[in-house]
Parts: C-alpha cells; sequence; structure tokens
C-alpha cells in the first residue's frame, strides 16, 4: 500500500476527525493546509499554492500563512462561514522522538469567534442549539461566548415559528442533531447561518451547576447540545458561562420576521444596514453593552403594562432630573465592555491593559450608583442597590497592575512596585546596576579624556563601552577587550563592566518571569469576580438603556403614552421617527390616528408617494417605542398593549419580481390573519397588488371581510382599489381614511396629511393633467372613469359577507362574482381610435422599474408625438 511521509500520516489522521473544518497545521513558524484544504484556501485567501512531497503518493497541494498573521486568515474564513481546527504542535521540537506530537486545540467557528475585530461592539454573536421533540415542540438554547449569557426556551409549531425566533437572535451558526436534515434546509433557506452537528445531549459533568435550577428536560436536552459543541470546539475553560435563563417568547410581543424586516427594526430593508433602522435612531447608548441590550429590547416589546409602566417611569425621572442624568452619562464613557472582559477573562487571554480598562471601569461604578441611587424613583433605587463596585477588585487592580503596562504580557513593566517584595529586590537589583553603569560611563570618560565615551546595551552583544574611531588612540591599552567594529566606532567590554552586566541581565530575567507569574495570579484572582462583574454589566446595560431612551425622548420631543385596557388606539399628532429624521429639514407632518370598537380597520387610500405606508408604519413604531419603555413621537398617544404586531409592506423591488411575490404577499397575509387576536395590530399595504387587477381586489376585499368578522384585530389596509372605499357603508368597523395631495401651481403637491373619508377617485387623471397629457385624452380618460364607476356600482363590487362569513363560502360564491367580473369587464371595453391603441399598447409595454427618470420622460415625449401625429 502506497503510504505518505510519517508527518503526512499524522496529518490525515487529524484531518479525519475535522472534515468540515480547514485544518491550520502548524509546521514551524507556519499553519499549513494540504489537498483539498489547500486548493480552496488558496482561492478564497488568494493565496499562493505550492506543492510538498507526501511520500511515495508524490507530490501534494499545500499553502500556508505564517502565524504572527494567521488571525487575519482565519478572519477572512470565518467572515465566509467556515470553521478553522487550530492544530499546534504539542511537544518541543527538540525533544521530539520521531514526528512531533500536534493535537486540535480549539476549533474556531463562526458563532464562537471571539477575536475584537470579528465581533461587533453593540452586537450580541450567538451560537444558537436547537432540538426537535417528537410532540411537535422545538427547544433552543442560545449563548454568546464572549459575554458567556445562555438562555433557552421552548416553542410549538413548525419551522416558522423556530426561524422567527432564529431570526430575533440573528445567530452565526446553529447546532442541529445529524438527523435534522429537514430543519436545517429550512432555516438555510431563510438565512445565512453556519449549521452545525452535535448528537451528544448530556449536560458535561463540569456544568452542571449552569442548569442546576432548570427541571424541564427539553431545556437541559437543548442545552447539553449546545455546551457538548462548545467543550468540543473551545477545548479550554468557560468559567465565565452564566446560568440558563429559561425564558417564555409568550411574554414578549410577538414580532415575526416580516414585520421585524419591514418596520426596519434593526436594519434597512434596501441596505441591511443598521444606519436607518429603528435601533439606530433609538441608540444614544454610552457603552457597548448598553447598545447590546437596547437590540434586545427592541426586539422583545413587552406585554405586561406594570413592566412597561416600570421602565416608562424612569425614562420621566431621568428626563426630569437633568443633573444626575449627566453625571451617569458621563460616568459611563468611561465604563469598558464589562461583559465582554469578563469572558476575556475566563479564557485567559487578556492582557494587563484589559485589567487597567477594567479598574478605570471599577472606579467610575461608585459614582453611577450613588448619581442612580439620588434619583427619585423607586426602581432607581432598586438599581442603586443592585449595583455593586466590587471594592476589593478595585483594590487588587490599583495595588497589582500599573498604570501604563506594555500590550505584551511577556516584557514585564506591567506589576506595581510594592505589590511584591522579592520583585521588588530584583528591581532594585536591576536600577541600581543601571545607576552603577550610569557612573561608570562618567568615570571612564574622566579617565580616558573621551568626552563622545559612551556605554550602551543590545540584545545580541550585552553592555559595551563605545569609543569613535578618531578617539581610539586616546584608549589605554590592555583593560579593554574589543567586542564589536562599526564603521566608525568600536566597541569594547571590561572584566568589570561583564560582571555588572550578569548581575543587570539575571535580574531582569527575573524580573520579567515573575511579573508574568504574578499576572498570572491575578488574573486567576479577577476570574472569581467574573460573576459579580456580569452581574454589574446587567444593571449598567439596563441604566444605559433607559438613559438613552431619555435623552432620544427629549431630544425628540416623545411623550409618555398611557396604556389603556379598552382596545384603543388615539394617537395625536404622530410621526414617523426616522422618516421624520431623514428629512432632514423638510417638516414632517404628523398625522393622528384613532381606533376603537367602531373603527378596528381603517382602509387608507391615497396616491402613490403620499405617505400611506409611513402612516402605518408609523403606528407599529409608536405601539414598539411605547412597549419597551420608551416615550413615543406625538403629541399624545392612548394604546392598547399589542401582544402581536403582523405585517405586508410591499417594497419596490417586491413590484418588479411580479408572480412570486404574490405568493409572498399571500403567505404573508395568511400568517397575519390566521394568527392575529382582538389585540394584535395587523398592517397590509396594498395587499391584491401582485396578480390582475379583479382578482386582487377581490381577495383584498374578502380579506377585510375576513378580519372584520373574524379576526377583529386593530388593521390599517392601505389600498389603491378604490372600489374598496364603499365597504365603510357596509362593515360597521371599516372606516376610510385618505392622505391628500393637492396642486400647487401646476405641480402636484403631497400633504402627508391623513384625513377621514375616502381619497378623490379622480386624482390620477388628475396628475395626468398636470403632467400635461392631451387635453383629449384627458377628456376621454374622465369618460371611461365615468363608465367604470357607474358600472362597478351594480356590478363589480360583490356583496359584502354577512358576520358570520366562512373560508368556503367565501370561495365558492365569490368565484361566481369573479365570473360576472370578467364577462362585465369584456361588455364594457371601450372602443379606441388605432392610435389611442397604439400608445395603449406601447405604456403596456413600458417596464417602469427598468427606466432612469430621463427614459421616462423621453417615453412620454414620444408618446404625445405619437398623439398628435
Ligand atoms: N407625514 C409625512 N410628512 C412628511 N413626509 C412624509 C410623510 N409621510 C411620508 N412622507 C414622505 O413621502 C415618502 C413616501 O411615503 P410612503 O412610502 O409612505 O408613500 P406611499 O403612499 O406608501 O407610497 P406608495 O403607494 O408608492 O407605496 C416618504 O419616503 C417620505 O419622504
Amino acid at each position: 500500500m502506497a503510504r505518505y511521509t510519517p508527518m503526512m500520516e499524522q496529518y490525515l489522521r487529524i484531518k479525519a476527525e475535522y472534515q468540515d473544518a480547514f485544518l491550520f497545521f502548524r509546521l514551524g513558524d507556519f499553519y499549513e493546509m494540504f489537498f483539498d484544504d489547500a486548493t480552496r484556501a488558496s482561492k478564497e485567501l488568494e493565496i499562493t499554492l505550492t506543492s510538498r512531497d507526501g511520500g511515495e503518493q508524490g507530490r501534494i497541494p499545500m499553502c500556508g500563512v505564517p502565524y504572527h498573521a494567521a488571525d487575519n486568515y482565519i478572519s477572512q474564513l470565518v467572515t465566509k462561514g467556515y470553521k478553522i481546527a487550530i492544530c499546534e504542535q504539542t511537544e518541543d521540537p527538540k525533544q521530539a522522538k520521531g514526528v512531533v506530537r500536534r493535537e486540535v486545540v480549539q476549533l474556531i467557528t463562526p458563532g464562537t469567534v471571539m477575536s475584537d475585530h470579528l465581533i461587533k461592539e453593540k452586537e450580541n454573536n450567538y451560537i444558537v442549539a436547537i432540538s426537535e421533540f417528537e410532540d411537535d415542540t422545538f427547544a433552543l438554547a442560545a449563548n454568546d461566548l464572549t459575554t458567556g449569557e445562555s438562555m433557552a426556551t421552548i416553542l410549538a409549531g413548525d419551522h416558522h415559528e423556530v426561524i422567527g425566533e432564529l431570526s430575533n437572535l440573528a445567530p452565526r451558526e446553529v447546532v442541529v442533531n445529524s438527523e435534522s436534515v429537514e430543519l436545517s434546509n429550512a432555516i438555510q433557506e431563510r438565512m445565512t447561518v453556519t449549521i452545525s452537528i452535535e448528537d451528544d445531549t448530556r449536560i458535561p459533568e463540569t456544568l452542571t451547576p449552569l442548569s442546576d435550577h432548570i427541571d424541564q428536560p427539553k431545556l437541559l436536552h437543548v442545552f447539553g447540545r449546545l455546551l457538548q459543541y462548545l467543550i468540543r470546539t473551545q477545548k479550554r475553560s468557560m468559567d465565565h458561562l452564566q446560568p440558563l435563563r429559561h425564558y417564555h417568547i409568550s411574554q414578549y410581543m410577538k414580532l415575526d420576521v416580516n414585520s421585524k424586516r419591514n418596520l426596519e427594526l434593526v436594519e434597512t430593508i434596501r441596505d441591511k444596514k443598521r444606519t436607518g433602522s429603528l435601533v439606530w435612531f433609538l441608540d444614544s447608548s454610552v457603552t457597548a453593552m448598553g447598545g447590546r441590550l437596547l437590540k434586545q429590547w427592541v426586539e422583545r416589546p413587552l406585554l405586561k403594562q406594570r413592566e412597561i409602566e416600570k421602565r416608562q417611569e424612569l425614562v420621566e425621572t431621568l428626563m426630569k432630573q437633568f443633573f444626575e442624568r449627566e453625571t451617569i452619562r458621563e460616568q459611563l464613557q468611561g465604563v469598558y465592555d464589562l461583559e465582554r472582559l469578563a469572558g476575556k477573562v475566563a479564557f485567559g487571554n487578556l492582557n494587563a491593559r484589559d485589567l487597567v480598562q477594567l479598574r478605570k471601569s471599577l472606579e467610575k461604578i461608585p459614582e453611577i450608583k450613588q448619581a442612580v441611587s439620588s434619583l427619585d424613583n423607586p426602581y432607581a433605587k432598586e438599581l442603586g442597590e443592585e449595583i455593586l463596585p466590587c471594592e476589593e477588585l478595585v483594590k487588587l487592580l490599583q495595588d497589582a497592575i500599573e498604570d501604563n503596562p506594555p500590550l505584551s504580557v511577556k516584557e514585564g513593566q506591567m506589576i506595581r512596585d510594592g505589590y511584591h517584595a522579592d520583585l521588588d529586590t530584583y528591581r532594585d537589583a536591576s536600577r541600581n546596576g543601571k545607576d552603577w553603569i550610569a557612573a561608570l560611563q562618567m568615570q571612564e570618560r574622566e579617565r580616558t579624556g573621551i568626552k563622545s565615551l559612551k556605554i550602551g546595551y543590545n540584545k545580541v552583544f550585552g553592555y559595551y563601552i563605545e569609543v569613535t574611531r578618531s578617539n581610539l588612540p586616546n584608549l589605554p591599552e590592555g583593560r579593554y577587550e574589543r567586542k564589536q567594529t562599526l564603521s566608525n566606532a568600536e566597541r569594547f567590554i571590561t572584566p568589570e563592566l561583564k560582571e555588572k552586566e550578569t548581575l543587570i541581565l539575571e535580574a531582569e530575567e527575573k524580573i520579567v518571569d515573575l511579573e508574568y507569574s504574578l499576572f498570572a495570579n491575578v488574573r486567576e484572582e479577577v476570574k472569581a469576580f467574573i460573576p459579580q462583574l456580569q452581574q454589574l454589566a446587567r444593571k449598567i446595560s439596563e441604566l444605559d438603556v433607559l438613559q438613552s431612551f431619555a435623552v432620544v425622548s427629549e431630544e425628540n420631543r416623545f411623550t409618555k403614552p398611557i396604556f389603556s385596557k379598552e382596545r384603543k388606539v388615539a394617537v395625536e399628532g404622530g410621526r414617523h421617527p426616522v422618516v421624520e429624521k431623514m428629512l432632514k429639514g423638510r417638516e414632517y407632518v404628523a398625522n393622528d390616528v384613532m381606533m376603537d370598537r367602531d373603527r378596528e380597520i381603517l382602509l387608507i387610500t391615497g396616491p402613490n408617494m403620499s405617505g400611506k405606508s409611513t402612516y402605518m408604519r408609523q403606528l407599529a413604531l409608536i405601539s414598539i417605542l411605547g412597549q419597551i419603555g420608551c416615550f413615543v413621537p406625538a403629541e399624545s398617544a392612548v394604546l392598547p398593549v399589542f401582544d402581536q404586531i403582523f405585517t405586508r409592506i410591499g417594497a419596490a423591488d417586491d413590484l418588479a419580481a411580479g408572480q412570486s411575490t404574490f405568493m409572498v404577499e399571500m403567505l404573508e397575509a395568511n400568517y397575519a390573519i390566521t394568527r392575529a387576536t382582538q389585540d394584535s395590530l395587523i398592517l397590509l399595504d396594498e395587499i391584491g397588488r401582485g396578480t390582475s387587477t379583479y382578482d386582487g381586489m377581490a381577495l383584498a376585499q374578502s380579506i377585510i371581510e375576513y378580519v372584520h368578522s373574524e379576526v377583529r384585530a386593530k388593521t390599517l389596509f392601505s389600498t389603491h382599489y378604490h372600489e374598496l372605499t364603499t365597504l365603510e357603508e357596509d362593515l360597521d368597523r371599516v372606516k376610510n381614511v385618505h392622505v391628500k395631495a393637492v396642486e400647487e401651481e401646476g405641480r402636484v403637491v403631497f400633504l402627508h396629511r391623513v384625513h377621514d373619508g375616502s381619497a378623490d377617485k379622480s386624482y390620477g387623471i388628475h396628475v395626468a393633467q398636470l403632467a400635461n397629457l392631451p387635453e383629449p385624452l384627458i377628456k376621454r380618460a374622465e369618460a371611461i372613469l365615468k363608465e367604470f364607476e357607474s358600472e362597478s356600482d351594480t356590478v363589480t363590487k360583490p356583496e359584502v359577507e354577512s358576520n358570520t362569513v366562512t373560508k368556503e363560502k367565501v370561495t365558492v360564491e365569490e368565484e361566481e362574482a369573479q365570473l360576472a367580473f370578467f364577462n362585465e369587464e369584456a361588455k364594457r371595453k371601450p372602443a379606441r381610435t388605432p392610435a389611442e391603441k397604439a400608445i395603449l399598447d406601447r405604456l403596456k409595454s413600458v417596464d417602469i422599474m427598468e427606466m432612469t427618470p430621463m427614459d421616462a420622460i423621453n417615453t412620454l415625449y414620444e408618446l404625445k408625438k405619437q398623439l398628435k401625429s
């Protein structure tokens, strides 16, 4: 059998265990990759592919990266979703018999990265494990390795539920059972995430304290999977893991994936950026921890009125007590990321500078505690009591660690004088030695009369006496032994200098070694404080988010909403905070939203670009802001506590995507109407526009009827089917509102103001008139419209179903109605002149989504010309 070299055999043995990762195989100063890994890595990282003798098998592909630059390459691969197994030499090559022993010391995966430049400051980096159970339930456990936070929940339902919750956590990696193929596929269809397998679900013995308080087998099952995976990949201590927190999604407002996306809560739809999202708008947090918690809160609005009001009241206090708030903000500026520092302590990869940061952060705490406690609010007092300054730790760090230590922990200069007796002795020796050398330099200058003589030090030759070439004749014979020749100077050593050098260097070596071990001890001692630091981090983040709410509410003239149990919305002068901010100078037109038992469904009409979607989103955002405890952008607001918010809001790109969009539209509408309750808010934007007019209109109407009689959720429904506005007459709780636009000096001006009643029907024609379309064409359009109107009153709109509408009934009757639609439509096609027909055909064929404004003007110009000819 053909064999590889012994080292390649070792490589293959190790690689067999890490099939799904790039194996970084340490060889001297390089990490090498071989075979397929090498071919793929050379492409991904754009590094040269070479080859190496593999033994009897001939040459094998190879590429490598220097170990000191490996971080950068690892980052690139991890960002692309790959895993990297780091395989080190685990014995001294000089002592090794045969091939040096090598082992994988860590598996770096997208969900477990710790390196600073791979994790976002204000975002968690979750890894999520999932377990599927036979009773159609799922358990999810999430962990952020950088902060040590762990939480788990149980979900009932289908993959949709799982994906919904995953979208909240936005993990980079999901760990499942090897048999969960369907689930993995469903997840990968909806999100970019690395899927990993872990079949072992036993809680590792050393980590049982993390879940001692949990008795639900499903949670333990999934947490076991998560921990097993972490242990397998990290292979190092994880002392900072926090006890598992069991959370229930029923405690929070439900926001499905679409709604979060449509409402741009954490990122914008178009370019997936944080800038322009609600989180971005709200973020006046000072610390990175606060930023992370803010995002968590935005994604999980509360349901318990008392909890909401608790936050709200503290925000109000913080707004009133400006001085205390400013003190808190100022002190928070100096607080570093305690949570992630705690993570670094646990992994042992922090340096003395991190400890200085930790000390400085902790030194800010007493003043923060003081300022919080002095706020006139019970929640603040509670926080004040819970914020504990870790004095013992501060003392330890103050005594032990220098103010400006170097980055490296192997160069000394980290430990303060007076912290350790032996260290002080060595330092004295070294310092005295150095004084002695300074004195020697003086002596030698006097003795030889050479003013430029100096004593220096370098790593290779140690201490030396340097004399420039021109002064050499003045140097006495005998005592000076030549050490090194430079171009214009000579370096010498004397026996006494040699002797002192040994003393000094020995002392320095001892200093560096001792400092390192003292530092390591301090780091170990800090470990004991991890739970306290984490608790402190939690409280500080909470405070930071609340002060952020206060700042944003004040800066943007927000008001405190009142929550009412009457299922009533009364927003006066409401605004969409992000759109308003984006208007930059142009005035945002505030609008009221009034909904109650008689106004459950608002049917919104108005021309394109008039502000229908903004109006709808505005209510959703006001509700979310209210339920996370922030003030809201309105003059006054009475709100119900919504249990869920559903949205179906089309984007421009949806329009271009055509038919498949219609399917998505129907799926989303279905999702909303089947899950919504009386306490939910539904936003449906131009439902039906993805299909042909009558189809779409029929569906839109039946959806409204269904929501009206069966669901009874508060619903905002925007539509361009003007025919639907007559529903107001037939359905008690449907009301028309419209957004107005007017003509001013021959131009359309959008007023963005919402009024009761339906929009002016001939609006489109009006716009055409403004666009200077030929008079005969406009006249003709008005005539056709009239014709439509008289017919639509008798035929086009099917009778409204009674309150007892059921799905089956709708289908049968609607079929008949639709048939009538089409027959009538065929009959009433007005006669057109050939010129008109040509123009209409041309109009039909243009794809507006593909046009530039210039194209559009040109086309219009040609059409006009055509008409005249
Ligand atoms: N109340 C308002 N005050 C000021 N400007 C507004 C207001 N509402 C909307 N706008 C501006 O008008 C633009 C269009 O608004 P929006 O997308 O809500 O219109 P729309 O009626 O839903 O349009 P379409 O029917 O094309 O989807 C917004 O991007 C914003 O710049």
